[in-house]
Order: structure tokens, then C-alpha cells, then sequence
């Protein structure tokens, strides 16, 4: 019988236990010294990336002995606490729930409720995502931040809100660390492929590949194939390994960059074995300091798949009640991170509205969106798209150009279409400025109502319609109220990110974008969403298509 106690002053030191994927591991944490020992041992295929199969064979080989010598280390520390011989030298099980590969997962779990029921402790069942993140959050100090998740099976950014973490953006496709390691193995290389990218891509020229950002959501699938096919056609493997870093993590950078823009925080916390890539850190490092924000990355051993972490997070869920009994502690492969109902955090009311929101202080003044700076002159507004040093020259060069130009046109053309958007006065594509009429008298997320989101509803259904999509359609990127007593007009702005497509996927997109958005700051989220689908639904030429691919987009496991 393993015991649910529910005493906070009753958990000391928690066993944890990790092997969602690749990671034997278990840990000891101290919660008075704030001290973690993990013993770890890594699966390594003989080819090709990870069996899921060989990897379970290695759970069940490494498991028991990584969580003997943990074992052994917490009767040592009872030993030296003076804790009674007969006592159990831990306080609480902890083990890696899910998301990963259900033959390790299993593994885990059972060696988890063995332990527990051998010393009648308390079981607690960790999202190992959530893990990636709250380690660096113990360790930071930090207490709202924006935290970018860049793992092997995954790729978030998330935050926390009203009792959950959302996922603010995520890939569409694969996780980031498989997306390296697929186009190593295309070259020959052995798993995991993430540290031979890093080396080579030092001795590595940029060149071009995809750069595929929608909103916060980003893919990997089309800049793998293309720098598959750049290898396949002699361009030196170092050059295509450095085209990767500099565009992968360009695209982790401005969505985490955009999340903290959209959120109004100012901490960022990175977590997931990909984080212990330099570049990565370090375009984090210079888009941070860029925005006056602070950046925590943990040490290598908390970034990369470990039992620490989730004995970090276990001992927090253990000394808040949080714990499983064992008819109840099934594990699940497909864990998001957003289905957990977080019980360790204090509950906090948000800051409300978020410091983000802007209603306009009047004319001259000076916004600084996620990616451009806006000033407003009169009745005119000019946007310039400032260079980000974090990027490689040619990207950032490249990026601006082509997004000026297609706002342009795309702005213009919504226009005709009988969307309301500001005119466009004039467009610089060599400096990466537009001149625009000023619309509105502050964003929708200063203000948001049913109607107003019934009106964006409606209005990405008619540019769909028309045959291209808005790309960042964000509560930030609509402006309402018009100032001449107009008061319920809505705008759309902000078409950098826009494409033409008929494509219901990219469709679908452009409303899952907006509902995230809503998501991330919004307490009615679920009610604005409605309406906005039920206009969308009205006008669309073809909503059932739409809508249906919509409900797969967010239903679709990511662990792949
Ligand atoms: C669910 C769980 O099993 C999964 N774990 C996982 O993916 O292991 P993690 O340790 O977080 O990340 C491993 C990935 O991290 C990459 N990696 C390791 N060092 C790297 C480096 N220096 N640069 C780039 N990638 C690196 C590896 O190539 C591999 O793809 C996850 O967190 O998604
Ligand atoms: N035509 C306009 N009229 C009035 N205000 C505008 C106009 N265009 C932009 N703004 C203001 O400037 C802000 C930033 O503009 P915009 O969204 O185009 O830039 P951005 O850097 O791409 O921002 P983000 O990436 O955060 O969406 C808008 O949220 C809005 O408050
Ligand atoms: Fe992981």
C-alpha cells in the first residue's frame, strides 16, 4: 500500500526516476539544500536513431541499477541525517509520466510504484515537459517567465496562466533535436546527431534554407528536406550545418522573442536537450539583452533528459498533496504539458491587463512590436523592420525584405476584399519601411469582445476566401475603435508573416494561431474562440473543411 500523505514538512528527499526516451536516470533531491545527485546511463543505438524497441530493452536493463545507486546515496544522506535505519531514506517517488516512448515509459512506471510501495512513500507522476521547464524556474528564481522548450521529441513555448501552462507556440511537425538528428543520419552520422551539427557548423559557411515561422508555431520539415538536398548536391555538409543552426534557432529565437512581446514578460527560461547547444544560447543571450529581458539557462546536466528534474518537480507536487495512487498512475505517451493541472504554484491571480497591452499615448510616440518599430506621426504610421543582430546578416536581411514587400501587397489586397486595413502610403523594401494610415485607437487585446471576434472570424474567412492567409493573425495584430465615434470598427494589420495558399491546413492555422492568442490572454479565451469560429463558420466558403482540420491541429500528439 503506497501512502498519499498530503504534509508538505514530511518531504525532505525525493527519488526520481527518468526514461521517457534515451535517459536511464534516477536522482536524489535535497529540499533543504537544494542539492541533486543523478546517476545516468544513456542508450545509444548501434545505427540509426532511437528503437524504440532497444530502447525499452535498455530501460529494463539500466533502470534498476541507476535507482540502486540513487538509492544507495539517500540512505547515505538518512544515515548521515541521523534518520532511523528501519525509516525510509526518501520521502517521495517521483517518476517521468510522459510524454516519450510507451515501452520505456512502462518501465519507468513500474520500477516507480515498486519503490514507492516498498518504503510506503507517496507516488507523483511528472510531465516530463513540464520538468524541462520548472527545473530552470527552481533555479532562476524567476517567477512568471516565457520558456522555450527545445528537446529531442518536442519544441514549445510556453507560459503560465490561470493555473496551467499554455503552450503559446509549438512545432507542427517534428521536435527540433529529431529534426537534426533525421538529416545526420541522412549524412551517416551516428545518434544523436545535435553535438556533430554544433561542430561542424563552426567551420560551417550560411546558406539559405526554409525559414518557416507561423505566428508562434514553426516546421521543421521543409528546412530538412531542403538541406538534405543541399548535401545530396555537393554543398559541404559543414555549410549545410551551419544554414541549419543559423535558421533553426533564428526561428526559436523570434517565436520566443514574440511570445515574450505578447505576454509582456521580461524572463525567459530555456530548457530540453537542444539547449545546451552555444548558438542557440546565444542568440537567446543577444535577443534578450536586446529587449532588456533576462535569460536563465540551467547547467548542461538539468537542460538534457535527466532524473533531476523530475525529482526537482516531484518533490514540489509531493509537498503540495499532488501525489498518485497506484490503480491511478497509468502512464501517457502523449502527455502535453498543457493538460496539467498545476497544483505546486501559489495560485496568482494574473497581473491584469498584461503591461503588453497598448493603448496609444498620442501622436510621436514610439512602439516597439515583436519585430518592428512603429511610430506614429499624425494620422500616419511608419513601420520599420530594424535589423536583428541575433540572426545571421543574409537571413535577417533576407527575412525583412521579403516580409516588407508581402505586407505590402497583402495589406493592400485584404483591402480590396472589404477587410478594413490601414492604406499603405508608401513602402521602402531596401529599408525595410512602409508608410501607413493610422487605423484604430488601441489593439484588441486592450479590449476584447464577442463582436470583436466574431469580426476577425469574419474577416480571415474572406481573405481565405480570396486565397492567402494573415500568418500572425494575434490579438496585438488587430486594432479596434476608430476614433471618429466609429467605435466598433476592427482592423487587420500586420500581414508580414501572410502567404497565398488554398491550402484548409493553412487555413486551419490562421485560426489556431488566433486562438492561442486569445489563450494567452484572455480569461474567456473559450467563449471569444466560439464566436470567432461561428462568424467564420457563417461566412466561409468552406468552413466544415476548415474548421474540421482546425479541431486536428489541436488535437495532434507531438510526440513522434
Ligand atoms: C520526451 C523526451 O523523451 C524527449 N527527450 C529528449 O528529446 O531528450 P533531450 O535530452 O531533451 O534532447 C535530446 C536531443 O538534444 C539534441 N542535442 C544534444 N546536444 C545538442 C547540441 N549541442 N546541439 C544541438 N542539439 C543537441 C540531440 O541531438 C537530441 O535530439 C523530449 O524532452 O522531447
Ligand atoms: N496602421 C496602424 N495604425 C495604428 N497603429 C498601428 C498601425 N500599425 C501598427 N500599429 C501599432 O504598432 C504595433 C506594432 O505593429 P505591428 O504589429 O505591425 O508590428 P510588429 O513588430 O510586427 O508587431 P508584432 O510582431 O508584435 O505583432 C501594433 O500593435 C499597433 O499598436
Ligand atoms: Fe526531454
Amino acid at each position: 500500500m503506497v501512502s498519499t500523505a498530503s504534509e508538505s514538512d514530511d518531504i525532505r528527499r525525493v527519488l526520481g526516476i527518468e526514461g521517457t526516451a534515451w535517459a536511464a536516470s534516477a536522482a536524489v533531491y535535497e529540499v533543504e539544500t537544494d542539492d541533486v545527485f543523478i546517476e545516468s546511463n544513456p542508450y545509444q543505438p548501434e545505427s540509426g536513431g532511437i528503437h524504440p524497441r532497444e530502447a525499452a530493452e535498455h530501460m529494463s536493463e539500466a533502470v534498476p541499477s541507476v535507482v540502486e545507486t540513487a538509492l544507495a546515496e539517500a540512505r547515505e544522506r538518512a544515515a548521515e541525517e541521523g534518520r532511523n535505519a528501519d525509516a525510509a531514506p526518501i520521502d517521495a517517488v517521483a517518476f517521468s509520466r510522459g510524454p516519450g516512448l510507451g515501452p520505456c515509459l512502462r518501465i519507468v512506471g513500474t520500477a516507480a510504484r515498486a519503490v514507492a510501495q516498498r518504503f510506503d512513500v507517496p507516488l507523483v507522476g511528472v510531465n516530463h515537459m513540464v520538468a524541462h521547464l520548472e527545473v530552470g524556474r527552481h533555479y532562476s528564481g524567476f517567477d512568471r517567465p516565457v520558456c522555450l522548450n527545445a528537446s529531442g521529441a518536442n519544441a514549445h513555448v510556453l507560459a503560465y496562466r490561470n493555473g496551467r501552462y499554455r503552450v503559446l507556440g509549438e512545432t507542427m511537425d517534428t521536435g527540433v533535436g529529431n529534426a537534426l538528428d533525421k538529416f545526420t543520419r541522412h549524412v551517416g552520422w551516428s545518434h544523436p546527431g545535435g553535438p556533430k551539427v554544433e561542430s561542424h557548423a563552426r567551420d560551417g559557411e550560411y546558406v539559405d534554407l526554409p525559414y518557416v515561422v507561423k505566428g508562434m508555431d514553426f516546421s521543421f520539415s521543409g528546412i530538412m528536406s531542403a538541406a538534405k538536398d543541399e548535401y545530396d548536391s555537393g554543398t559541404p555538409v559543414e555549410d549545410v550545418c551551419r544554414g541549419l543552426e543559423e535558421t533553426v534557432f533564428a526561428m526559436l529565437t523570434e517565436v520566443s522573442e514574440r511570445a515574450l512581446s505578447l505576454t509582456g514578460r521580461e524572463e525567459l527560461v530555456l530548457g530540453g536537450g537542444v539547449g545546451q547547444n552555444d548558438r542557440l544560447q546565444g542568440m537567446l543571450r543577444e535577443m534578450c539583452e536586446q529587449r532588456g529581458a533576462e535569460l536563465y539557462v540551467p547547467e548542461d546536466r538539468f537542460l538534457r533528459d535527466n532524473a533531476g528534474m523530475i525529482a526537482v518537480l516531484g518533490a514540489k507536487m509531493a509537498a503540495a498533496g499532488d501525489t498518485l495512487a497506484v490503480a491511478e498512475s497509468a502512464i501517457d505517451s502523449d502527455f502535453r504539458p498543457d493538460e496539467v493541472a498545476v497544483s505546486w504554484r501559489a495560485d496568482e491571480s494574473e497581473p491584469a491587463p498584461a503591461p503588453a497591452t497598448r493603448v496609444d499615448a498620442g501622436d510621436a510616440a514610439e512602439q516597439r512590436g515583436a519585430e518592428a518599430t512603429v511610430s506614429i506621426e499624425g494620422d500616419r504610421v511608419v513601420k520599420r523592420r530594424v535589423p536583428r543582430s541575433y540572426r545571421h546578416p543574409a537571413l535577417d536581411e533576407r527575412l525583412r525584405r521579403e516580409r516588407t514587400r508581402i505586407e505590402a501587397r497583402l495589406t493592400s489586397e485584404a483591402r480590396r476584399c472589404g477587410v478594413p486595413t490601414p492604406l499603405v502610403l508608401d513602402v521602402d523594401t531596401a529599408e525595410s519601411t512602409i508608410g501607413f494610415q493610422r487605423v484604430g485607437d488601441r489593439d484588441l487585446d486592450a479590449e476584447l469582445t464577442v463582436d470583436r471576434a466574431r469580426a476577425v472570424g469574419r474577416y480571415l474567412a474572406t481573405i481565405h476566401d480570396a486565397g492567402f492567409v494573415h500568418g500572425d493573425p494575434t490579438t496585438r495584430n488587430v486594432r479596434v475603435g476608430s476614433g471618429d465615434g466609429d467605435a466598433d470598427r476592427v482592423f487587420l494589420i500586420d500581414f508580414g508573416l501572410g502567404y497565398h495558399t488554398g491550402h484548409e491546413e493553412d487555413h486551419a492555422m490562421d485560426l489556431h494561431v488566433f486562438a492561442q492568442s486569445l489563450a494567452g490572454t484572455a480569461d474567456d479565451a473559450d467563449r471569444l474562440q466560439a464566436a470567432a469560429e461561428e462568424a467564420y463558420r457563417a461566412t466561409s466558403e468552406r468552413d466544415g473543411t476548415v474548421l474540421d482540420r482546425l479541431r486536428a491541429i489541436e488535437g495532434r500528439g507531438r510526440y513522434q
